[in-house]
């Protein structure tokens, strides 16, 4: 939940203050669509009580505790304890998966702003502060402000019951536009199936996943880590660069601007094709980082002239945004004036 993001492709080339949709959405939990429950392996689970249409939003949350990215155990802690009894009682319930953290400097810190009188019970203290912790490291989420450049890091006690998978069927991410945590389904969902959201990018290959999975301290049992197959790692791990490389190109498109040439947006664009080729082969359809590259096609298909691939990606990106993030989200907005522009672009073309 907190790894790093994709590169920005959605970066936007028209406005970055579109209107939106008031925001006003309330702070909810679909509980008349899934119940949480125990489970053999994964601690509590969230599980579908009913069949969950895909693009439902099943969580509108938000947060309890919300802290910038550099925060600490100590300003931690005094955030769960000022929180009123009942989100106190919340955050407590957590789970708690993360080892305590082998830089202890925070300590020092914590006995200079205690009284003298608390000796006997500073390790008691020590203790709560690492279990406070813990709880903030395996549940909170990342939350982007506006302009993509601010980090926080937010609890949302509720859906931080989803357990993870690499082939997730729900689709989590924190909307700074209504500042709630938005959790929709991938897929329709059957009665009976646990939601299931992907802590990390599921474009890394089996190892790499692993390996990130690690610090939420258990191993992913998921079909795609499982069985392991070498094909699936290899479109994985190709996407995986397609996706950097594209966001590096795109960097230096917009520091070169101007200097950039047909030939050099045909190969952008070429990258883009490959990307979306393998995501939709790898079943990745669902995702936004499909999204991301549909986005990026688009304003690179107008570039060279292929107005009608930019039409049918654009139409694409907003139904996954929609499905994704909703309507109320940023990128559902500028994927929505990229579907203008490129019927604007096409209109042309077929008139002249
Ligand atoms: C954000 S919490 C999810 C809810 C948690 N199961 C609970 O009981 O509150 C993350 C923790 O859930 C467990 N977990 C999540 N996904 C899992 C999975 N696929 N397999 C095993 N454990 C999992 C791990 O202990 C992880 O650190």
């Amino acid at each position: 939940m907190t790894v790093p993001d994709p590169p920005d492709l959605s970066a936007p080339t028209i406005t970055d203050n579109a209107p939106l949709k008031p925001p006003n959405p309330g702070s909810y939990a679909r509980r008349d669509l899934y119940e949480e429950r125990q489970t053999p392996e994964s601690g509590v689970g969230a599980f579908a009580t009913t069949t969950i249409p895909s693009g439902t939003r099943i969580f509108c949350e938000e947060s309890i505790v919300m802290l910038p990215d550099e925060a600490g155990h100590v300003e931690l802690y005094a955030a769960v304890k000022g929180l009123d009894e009942e989100r106190k009682a919340m955050y407590w319930a957590l789970a708690a998966s993360t080892k305590a953290s082998k830089d202890v400097a925070w300590i020092d810190a914590l006995r200079e702003c205690c009284d003298e009188d608390i000796s006997e019970t500073f390790n008691e203290l020590v203790e709560e502060h690492e279990t406070a912790w813990s709880i903030y490291e395996t549940n909170r989420f990342t939350c982007k402000s506006r302009d993509g450049v601010t980090k926080s890091l937010g609890i949302f006690p509720q859906s931080a019951r989803l357990n993870h998978s690499c082939s997730p069927n729900v689709f989590h991410r924190y909307n700074p536009v209504i500042n709630r945590l938005t959790v929709h389904a991938l897929r329709d969902i059957q009665a009976g199936e646990e939601l299931l959201t992907s802590y990390i990018d599921i474009c890394h290959p089996t190892v790499a996943r692993r390996q990130l999975l690690k610090h939420w301290g258990f191993r992913c049992r998921c079909s795609a880590c499982d069985s392991p197959d070498d094909e699936e790692d290899y479109r994985r791990k190709r996407i995986e660069d397609l996706v950097n490389r594209m966001g590096n190109r795109e960097k230096r498109r917009v520091k070169n601007e101007g200097k950039w040439t047909g030939k050099d947006y045909e190969r952008d664009l070429a990258i883009i094709v490959k990307c979306i080729r393998l995501l939709e082969k790898e079943g990745m359809e669902e995702t936004d980082t499909l999204g991301m590259a549909y986005a990026a096609g688009v304003r690179l298909a107008v570039k060279v002239g292929e107005e009608e691939d930019a039409l049918k990606w654009a139409e694409k990106a907003v139904e996954i945004e929609r499905k994704c993030l909703g309507e109320d989200s940023m990128e559902f907005v500028r994927a929505g004036e990229l579907l203008d522009m490129a019927r604007r672009v096409n209109a042309k073309a077929e008139r002249s």
